[in-house]
């Protein structure tokens, strides 16, 4: 299972520096949504020039216009983008045209769908994104009782690839690996760590045993 970090800051001096402390233990450098609308496109070309080696993950949460903007982001560098699970199939289906175009992957997130998640996230999977991204955003996380175990049970039922973000910790990244994720999304359990690096040399021991 590849391990995503998730740059959850506001500027591209901030994410650069998270991004030289964690690379070398992440597969996949994502550019959290607030960085791109604080930083603007721009920040995914700053993020690949650095790290050349890295998939660059820019969390556009498209919504809208799929083809334009998945390209927007492919032109600047970005190797997978996201659109929203929820949306007009016609949007996924263009962002999924752009990223054939430039040979890169888009993937659904499913932030928002609690009920028919499962039904939905098969019927995304045939609009040919490379993933899916079972997520419960920063919201629904704060919740009282929230727990990650929902979001992996669905995985295992949907029978199609996905990816887990919601609040991965070390105690639950073995879970995510055990449902079958192919990547599993740290944010919060990175960049609010003491060392960020070596809380992801942690997950990703706990990614691949
Ligand atoms: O996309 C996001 C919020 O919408 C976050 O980047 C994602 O949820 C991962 O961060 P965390 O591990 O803190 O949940």
């Amino acid at each position: 299972m590849q391990l995503q970090v998730a740059l959850d800051v506001l500027d591209l001096p901030s994410a650069l520096t998270l991004a030289n402390q964690v690379s070398e233990h992440v597969d996949i450098l994502e550019l959290g949504t607030p960085l791109v609308k604080s930083a603007g496109i721009a920040a995914v070309s700053a993020i690949k020039a650095a790290h050349p080696d890295k998939l660059v993950f820019a969390d556009l949460k498209t919504a809208d216009a799929g083809e334009l903007e998945a390209g927007l982001a492919f032109e600047a560098g970005a190797d997978l983008v996201t659109v929203m699970g929820t949306v007009d199939d016609d949007t996924i289906r263009g962002a999924v045209a752009a990223g054939r175009k430039y040979g890169k992957q888009v993937v659904a997130d499913m932030i928002g769908v609690v009920d028919g998640r499962v039904a939905r996230i098969r019927e995304v999977a045939k609009l040919g994104v490379s993933f899916v991204e079972i997520h419960a955003g920063l919201d629904e996380q704060a919740r009282p009782g929230y727990s990650i175990q929902q979001l992996l049970e669905d995985g295992r039922l949907a029978g199609v690839p996905f990816s887990i973000a919601g609040g991965v910790k070390v105690d639950t990244i073995g879970a995510v690996r055990e449902a079958g994720a192919v990547v599993a999304v740290a944010g919060g359990a990175i960049y609010n760590a003491t060392d960020p690096g070596a809380a992801a040399a942690e997950l990703k021991k706990h990614a691949t045993r």
